[in-house]
């Protein structure tokens, strides 16, 4: 199936099961924060493997101890699309495992 751009309400309805995300622009994005910085930084590690292995990649900003990633697909004009929830599902499962909240 060709990848669509999801409609407002559609990404709306997504984000509401995903707390802590949010619409920013044209994208979708939000900050983790971790106990230190070398967590962080694993975690932003952590979320490149699994980036390849979707072959789909967020913008991640690395803080003291906070990771932001902000993501739309390029490939249909920078709109938001079930390939960035379906990264954004599988980085709030693995983040847990880092501690971050
Ligand atoms: C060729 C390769 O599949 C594409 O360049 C992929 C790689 N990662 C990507 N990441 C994002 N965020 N959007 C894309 O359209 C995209 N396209």
């Amino acid at each position: 199936m060709p990848l669509e751009p999801l409609s407002q309400k559609e990404i709306e309805d997504r984000l509401a099961e995903l707390p802590g995300w949010s619409l920013d622009g044209e994208r979708i994005s939000r900050t983790y924060r971790l106990d230190s910085h070398f967590a962080a930084a694993a975690l932003v590690v952590h979320i490149a493997q699994v980036q390849d292995e979707q072959d789909h990649h967020s913008d991640l900003t690395l803080g003291y101890d906070t990771v932001l990633l902000t993501v739309n697909t390029h490939s249909v004009g920078g709109a938001v699309t079930e390939k960035d929830f379906a990264l954004a599902g599988r980085v709030e499962e693995l983040s847990t495992g880092h501690g971050a909240r």
